[in-house]
């Protein structure tokens, strides 16, 4: 039996400004960071360790790895980062109040937009600022590989490569893996890990910072996984993001 946890960063600044994030490296909230926190303090009653952490290039989730290494008193643990854990890129999208987009697109586009398996953001041209390319961080990869915009099929396609050569092989050869990355790349992981069907993601919200721990056989099938810390909390915490996309008013 091998275990595995995903972790989400903690609440981000454009998180609580209700934006659509995706490559924008935005920082954590204080609230973010204490989330990060209780994520290491869990873990540790938990008794969970870790031989090796992947994480996204982005500092969000960064700094709650960071953070909850710290808690743990683990920062000396291996780090593997990769752009491929990224959040999906929210293309045109990116920066623009979600209650704000619902009120002039309307509700029903702005689930699609943020939730459908196949229906990717307006995309950005190469002179956008959020076109990935004029990062120094993604100087190494192909333009023509970098993302304009993402559906969340988009985001599994250059997710699972880095599951399959990577983190699969880690977990195979008995070590234990921590993930930190971003509600959709998470989300493609957890579609593939549960063989979720393409209108069941629909549903499924991620909360901040909350770790998710999966015990998975020797084909790595998950036998059971569940959040550490309060369910009710838990709970509140998914319908939080689950409501970003609605109406202020
Ligand atoms: O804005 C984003 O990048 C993501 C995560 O914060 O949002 P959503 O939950 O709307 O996909």
């Amino acid at each position: 039996m091998y275990k595995l946890v995903l972790l989400r960063h903690g609440e981000s600044v454009w998180n609580k400004e209700n934006r659509f994030t995706g490559w924008k490296d935005v920082d954590l909230t204080e609230t973010g960071e204490q989330q990060a926190r209780m994520a290491g303090k869990l873990m540790k009653e938990a008794g969970l360790e870790f031989d090796t952490v992947y994480c996204s290039v982005l500092k969000r989730a960064l700094r709650t790895l960071n953070i909850a290494l710290e808690e743990m008193d683990r920062l000396y643990l291996p780090v593997e980062k990769s752009w491929r854990l990224n959040e999906r890129h929210y293309g045109a999208l990116t920066g623009l109040n979600k209650a704000e987009t619902a009120e002039k697109h309307g509700e029903e586009q702005v689930k699609i937009w943020r939730r459908s398996f196949d229906t990717p953001p307006p995309f950005v041209e190469e002179d956008n600022e959020f076109f990935p390319g004029h990062d120094p961080r993604y100087a190494t990869i192909d333009k023509n590989i970098l993302p304009r915009g993402e559906s969340l099929a988009l985001t599994i396609d250059r997710v699972m490569p880095f599951w399959h050569d990577t983190i699969r092989p880690s977990i195979l050869s008995g070590k234990r893996v921590l993930i930190t990355a971003h509600g959709n790349s998470l989300r493609s992981l957890v579609k593939y890990l549960d063989d979720m069907d393409n209108d069941s993601i629909l549903a499924l919200n991620i909360p901040t910072g909350v770790p998710l721990v999966y015990e998975l056989d020797e084909n790595l099938k998950p036998i059971k996984s569940g959040y550490l810390g309060d369910p009710e909390e838990i709970k509140a915490m998914v319908d939080a993001v689950a409501n970003q996309g609605a109406k202020s008013s």
